[in-house]
């Protein structure tokens, strides 16, 4: 990129809102990033795809000032600039939407959105104070512009997952962000929140703003993006105006020489699935009203040997508070859980997991994993007292090692060494551990929630084959996703959660993703 003689254009605009030179960033003996180079022109959506491991966040990172980079240039504003930090990126107008999102729980939307730059009135000499009036103003000014419906007197903790979104975009925007990144936005919406959320994005670009977005859809990159980036192994492969590729050619660059995907979800679940008894059954089941959760209000449902259960609903509607009850994570107000004919509704985790129930959390990070200890460590854990790889007390290193290979090439786990800590993995794989380690425990309940949350096309067609292979080998599973197109590609029945109930059911065969969504937000937290 020629960026001294990137000329600014005849109207006296830059022509590189925002670009990487040749950037390289090594972690050890990883090349993260290796001679990225991206142009981003102003107003222009720009997506960046890529595989779990691909250096997708590395990259935004070092676009935001978090890292440096080992060598290479940024380019704002068609001038080479050295991000030193968060702040200067800041500065330069870059902001990020992280997935998780940073509002203050327990603050009102109003004071996270001035929150670091509270407007002031100065009228009491050196005294200050925080003029509440402007503020509003600002936050209902630029709502209007967002075309975005906001109660800002709410505490973030009580605002619908997507408004919070909203807010968090507007927070930004009010402090001068030009170049908004996102990271998988979609992953916490429902389809018709998608559809506001593309409509925000789109409204912005056409007034001047530059979005970068990192997403594993690529229905969302045609139907968003002007621009699309495939980033493989930490090398740029593939760019092209959306209007010039298709999904089928994205795709390929993303997985590379590896030929044909793996068979996908819906292909493995015309092959109709044999369902038995009942194996797990809950009735009325209730919480106690607890600060910051959802309780669940009589909630009862069947799952049978060989069938797979998707639970559908907009995030914080009582998902979350369902799973915990069914594996004995949180205590049940009323109602019974029984699991293969037996009443486990006050057995601890453990005793559930003995008798053959296995969990995928949602919340990978502290739940799934332990981030510090080992990739090994982590993907034996639960399997290092018992044969191959402990025997009459004797404990076998070679076997655990065998072991630990045979689960993380299974699913495919990109990792640098088995010795390296578990948090060191791409967001991605670290989803595929918890998969290799669960699936080898050989549970015949399987309890998953957004078990591909931020996966990539491979990851995602190999959970669904495993999932898919579980149910036809007689194994029952509870999915929970947020994934509407996957409730709908594995799914035999499909339970939809709003406030705390299941307020409507449909057989696989019958769903209609629209009526389904309506379901998901007309009642509760998702009504916001
Ligand atoms: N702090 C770190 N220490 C060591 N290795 C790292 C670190 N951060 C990233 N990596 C490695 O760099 C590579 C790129 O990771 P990165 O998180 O950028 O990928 P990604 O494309 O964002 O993946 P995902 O879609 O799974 O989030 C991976 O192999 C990852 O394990």
């Amino acid at each position: 990129m020629n960026v001294r003689n990137a000329a600014r254009d005849e109207t006296g605009q830059v022509s590189v809102r925002l670009g990487a030179d040749r950037l390289c960033k090594s972690y050890g003996s990883i090349e993260a990033n290796r001679d990225i180079s991206i142009t981003v022109a102003p107003g222009e959506i720009h997506a960046i795809v890529g595989e779990n491991g691909a250096g997708k966040s590395t990259l935004m990172r070092m676009l935001q000032g978090i890292e440096q980079p080992d060598s290479g240039r940024i380019i704002v504003d068609d001038q080479v600039v050295d991000l030193t930090g968060p702040q200067r990126a800041f500065t330069l107008g870059i902001g990020m939407v992280h997935q998780e999102f940073m509002l203050a729980p327990d603050l009102t939307l109003l004071e996270n959105l001035v929150l670091g730059d509270e407007p002031v009135i100065r009228a009491l000499g050196p005294a200050s104070t925080i003029d509440w009036r402007s503020a509003l103003e600002s936050g209902e000014r630029l709502a209007r512009e967002t075309a975005a419906h906001v109660d800002w007197s709410r505490t973030a903790r009580n605002t619908p997952v997507h408004i919070q979104q909203f807010v968090e975009i507007i927070r930004l925007l009010r402090r001068g962000t030009r170049i908004l990144i996102l990271d998988e936005p979609t992953a916490v919406l429902a389809p018709q929140q998608v559809d506001d959320l593309f409509a925000l994005l789109k409204k912005l670009r056409d007034g001047g703003t530059t979005i970068l977005f990192i997403s594993h859809k690529l229905r969302e990159v045609m139907a968003l993006a002007d621009q699309v980036t495939v980033i493989r192994r930490g090398e740029v492969q593939y760019t092209s105006p959306v209007a010039e590729t298709d999904p089928d050619t994205i795709a390929g660059h993303m997985v590379g020489g590896q030929g044909v995907l793996p068979e996908s979800a819906a292909d493995a679940k015309s092959r109709q699935a044999v369902v038995g008894d009942v194996v797990l059954e809950v009735s009325g089941l209730t919480t106690p009203i607890v600060e910051k959760s959802h309780p669940l209000h009589g909630v009862g449902f069947e799952l049978r040997k060989g069938e797979i259960i998707g639970l559908a609903g907009v995030s914080g509607n009582g998902q979350n508070e369902l799973v915990e009850c069914l594996v004995g994570l949180r205590p049940v107000g009323g109602g019974v859980v029984s699991f293969a004919g037996q009443d486990i509704t006050h057995m601890s985790n453990q005793q559930r997991r003995a008798r053959g129930m296995g969990y995928i959390s949602a919340d990978r990070r502290h739940e799934g994993l332990a981030l510090e200890a080992s990739v090994e460590a982590n993907v034996i854990a639960g399997s290092q007292r018992k044969p191959p790889i402990s025997n009459g007390g004797f404990f076998n290193r070679r076997a655990m090692r065998r072991a630990a290979e045979e689960r993380l090439s299974f699913i495919g786990v990109r990792h640098g060494g088995l010795d390296n800590a578990a948090g060191d993995l791409s967001g991605g794989n670290q989803q595929r551990l918890v998969f290799a380690r669960e699936i080898a425990s050989r549970p015949s309940l399987l309890i998953v929630s957004q078990p591909t949350r931020g996966v990539d096309l491979v990851g995602i067609a190999a959970i669904h084959g495993i999932l898919s292979d579980f149910r036809r080998n007689g194994g029952s599973v509870l999915l929970i996703s947020e994934e509407l197109d996957e409730i709908l590609a594995l799914s035999d029945r499909i339970l939809v959660m709003a406030d705390g109930a299941i307020v409507g059911e449909t057989s696989a065969s019958d769903a209609d993703i629209g009526h389904i969504g309506r379901m998901m937000v007309i009642q509760g937290a998702g009504d916001g």
